[in-house]
């Protein structure tokens, strides 16, 4: 069995390419970054360090690495005769991936099992947008051909991969926990076989559960701890006014998560603890810049703000808490983070209601349109 895994990065060997491999398939990581994909192609195996309590070193071995932007025909070749393939290169970029694709679904035999397609970014649906970028690159009489011969499949990842030191090469530290859930709706007979992941009919009450309470809580953590000049996220975690911000949060979110989807109450409590455990996880070294990264993306309108703070203004629930984070977030500021830059450059030159339109997507006429502006002109003040 083959597997195709586009991004190699922390997620991509710390977790997906892991439990590709343990689930006996050969993983071909595909990644633009010339000096990894060397480093990948030159070692017989990587160890992935599991730091916290029960962490053990697993490691991964029988894996090739090519590099998409200088050798894609050898990876379309890969692709055309994979049983799986897999994304964590991160939501934007998955326009990139999907026209090569496309040109390998049109050169793959149509008697081969329906290739398995799942990206595994922190958006919801992400593998539905993926989908989409690849219709769009084939002419619209050709994709009733191609379609049958890829499944795409919904999923949510959970396990906290910090960045890593330069030190360690292509061995990656994780955390212990994981979880990857997969749609199974759309698979049929031809599921794949991977052991670590679980399958679920409906996918929307999870992916909104991990991204509106593991991503939000993390969120909250990195911009208040940036903020208050913190670098590790288990540091701004340790100070009380952090957490108990990330907790007033987290609180509001699963007042949502338990109004919308009927989530046991007490279930999210303990779902919310354990999150807040890992967050403080002393031996990962996670940073508010990493956490924080790409604040544009993170505040955007289906994303972990404003996308359940619009929920609960829309219900007439409380969200206080979730606007004061947002307030937070307009702080973030990172020379080397390309959307952090674009973000300063926005607040100084857009006003409040063009900043919030154009930022989060919300329509003038939306309950939370005006909230956010004032939260804006504040910032702006
Ligand atoms: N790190 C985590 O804790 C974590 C957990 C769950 C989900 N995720 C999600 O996984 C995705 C990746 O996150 P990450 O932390 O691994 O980031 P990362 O930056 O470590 O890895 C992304 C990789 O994608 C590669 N890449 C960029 N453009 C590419 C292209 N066109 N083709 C092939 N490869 C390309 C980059 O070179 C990089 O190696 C994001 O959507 C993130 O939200 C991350
Ligand atoms: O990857 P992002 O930028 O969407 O979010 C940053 C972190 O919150 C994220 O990577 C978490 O570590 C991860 O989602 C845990 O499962």
């Amino acid at each position: 069995m083959k597997a195709v895994h586009f991004g190699a990065g922390n997620i991509g060997r710390g977790f997906v390419g892991l439990l590709l491999h343990d689930a006996g398939y050969e993983v071909v990581f595909a990644d633009v970054n010339a000096e990894l994909i060397d480093q990948l192609d030159a070692a017989p195996s990587y160890d992935v360090h599991e730091v916290g309590e029960g962490g053990q070193i697993r490691t991964v071995t029988g894996f090739r690495a090519i590099n998409s932007a200088s050798a894609e025909n050898e990876l379309i070749s890969e692709i055309q005769t994979a049983d799986v393939v897999t994304t964590a290169v991160g939501p934007n970029i998955l326009r990139f991936v999907a026209p090569v694709i496309a040109r390998a679904l049109a050169l793959r035999d149509s008697g081969l099992a329906p290739l398995a397609v799942m990206a595994c970014e922190n958006a919801i649906n992400a593998t539905d947008v993926l989908k989409t970028e690849v219709q769009a690159s084939v002419a619209p009489d050709e994709w009733e051909a191609l379609s049958p011969r890829a499944i795409f499949a919904n999923t949510a990842v959970d396990r906290i991969v910090p960045g890593q030191a330069a030190s360690a090469g292509i061995d990656v530290t994780v955390e212990t926990f994981y979880e990857w859930v997969i749609e199974s709706g759309p698979f049929g007979e031809n599921t794949p076989d991977i052991p670590g992941a679980t399958f679920v009919d409906a996918l929307g009450p999870y992916i909104e559960r991990k991204l509106f309470t593991v991503n939000t809580g993390h969120a909250t953590a990195a911009y208040y701890g940036f903020a208050a000049g913190i670098e590790k996220i288990s540091d701004a975690l340790a100070d009380t006014a952090v957490s108990d911000a990330v907790r007033s949060v987290l609180e509001e979110t699963s007042a949502l998560l338990v109004a919308k989807h009927g989530i046991d109450a007490e279930a999210q409590a303990a779902y919310r603890e354990k999150i807040l455990g890992r967050f403080a996880n002393p031996h990962l070294p996670d940073t508010v810049q990493r956490v924080g990264r790409q604040p544009l993306r993170k505040l955007s309108r289906h994303e972990r703000f404003i996308g359940p703070a619009a929920e609960l203004a829309e219900r007439g629930m409380g969200h206080s808490a979730l606007l004061d984070a947002i307030a937070q977030a307009l702080r973030f500021d990172v020379a080397d983070d390309e959307q952090s830059a674009e973000m300063r450059r926005m607040l100084a030159e857009l006003d409040a209601p063009a900043f919030v339109e154009q930022v989060t997507g919300l329509a003038p006429e939306h309950p939370l349109f005006g909230e956010i502006v004032g939260i804006v002109s504040t910032a702006l003040a």
